[in-house]
């Protein structure tokens, strides 16, 4: 995501300025091409090398096996760029802005729908014209088409491959209409991603609350929509999750996260800024949704308590980006 300048010139936009420019990320960014991408092939946000890294290090993203994925706080659309042109090898990241897609992004027609009844919510459904058009530059990496889905509260202008919804997952809304864009009902994802951050409100507890009800709204979603492991394969879906270091984030891993998943691991990538106190569990082969918790002697499921929390651990090599090259 971008952050945006700080309105005045003070001594903290001097610094906020120089921390972009001496940035490797921000820069790199800004220079993937023409070695690496095409000019039309940026990634839209620095985040995107944080799922890259991850990517390479955990190995979540097949084409041809991964056909499912959903993206969730995913403007303005940086990981659902990688996705996509990993997993149908779209050359065009979604940055070359055709001037009818501009168009229809602004006046809301052709293909976005307003969804009835939620005037806050609108789907904006990408998948046939980004697909349709994007067909002659399209490898066909497997019989079928994966499918993306990216929502946010804020509009994604069209991503090649990615069908887009802006709406507040928080709402009960969201997921029928997540569920509406699968093939069919019973779809499973193979992975969900989630970077989603609540805007900070300057106080601690309230920003750790947030992310909390982020974090388990997210989980609860996982255990649901998430494809489960057949016994004794490695083929159940994955889960990877931003979160914010807090007295409570450890024992969420814990008491959700550990026990529905084989691996759990809690990362740092390179690309993250040191001084964030954002980090990710990355939990692969989903083992279904985890029983309800035994009610304890006092009559109250247990609930995870607070303890000492660590910072996810830093990737130890930067991957290279597995963007195809024009
Ligand atoms: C760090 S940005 C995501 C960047 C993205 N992964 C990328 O690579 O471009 C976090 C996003 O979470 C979104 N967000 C926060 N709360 C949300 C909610 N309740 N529902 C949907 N999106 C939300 C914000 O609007 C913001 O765009």
């Amino acid at each position: 995501m971008r952050p945006s300048l700080p309105v005045c010139g003070g001594p903290s936009s001097r610094a906020w300025l120089t921390r972009q420019f001496n940035d490797p990320y921000v820069k790199a960014r800004l220079t993937q091409s023409p070695s690496a991408l095409s000019p039309a092939t940026r990634f839209r946000s620095r985040s995107a090398f944080k799922l890259v890294e991850m990517d390479a290090h955990y190995k979540l993203i097949h084409p041809g096996r991964t056909k499912t994925v959903i993206d969730l706080g995913a403007a303005p659309g940086g990981w659902s760029q990688v996705v996509s042109a990993k997993l149908g090898g779209f050359r065009n990241l979604g940055l070359e802005r055709d001037e009818r897609d501009e168009k229809k992004a602004l006046d809301g027609s052709g293909w976005g729908i307003a969804s009835p009844g939620h005037p806050s919510t609108e789907l904006w459904s990408s998948s046939e014209p980004s697909i349709k058009t994007e067909d002659e530059d399209t490898p066909d990496v497997s019989q079928t088409k994966p499918t993306i889905i990216a929502l946010d509260l804020l509009r994604i202008l069209p991503i090649p491959g990615v069908q887009t919804l802006q709406t507040d997952f928080l709402l009960p809304a969201a997921e029928p209409l997540i569920l509406g864009l699968l093939p069919d009902y019973q779809t499973k994802a193979d992975l969900i991603l989630c970077d989603m951050a609540a805007n900070s409100s300057g106080n601690p507890t309230r920003d750790t609350e947030a992310s909390y009800t982020i974090a388990q709204s997210v989980f609860d979603f996982a255990t649901r929509h998430l494809k489960t492991c057949a016994p004794g394969a490695a083929d159940g879906g994955s889960l990877v999750m931003k979160y914010f270091v807090s007295p409570s984030t450890h024992a969420f891993r814990n008491t959700h996260l550990k026990k529905s998943f084989r691996h759990v691991y809690h990362v740092k990538p390179d690309s993250s800024r040191s001084e964030s106190n954002e980090a990710f569990w990355v939990c692969k082969y989903f083992l279904g949704a985890p029983r309800s918790p035994k009610k304890t002697e006092g009559g109250s499921p247990s609930s995870p308590q607070p303890e000492m929390s660590r910072k996810g651990k830093r990737l130890s090599s930067p991957p290279k980006l597995p963007i195809p090259t024009d």
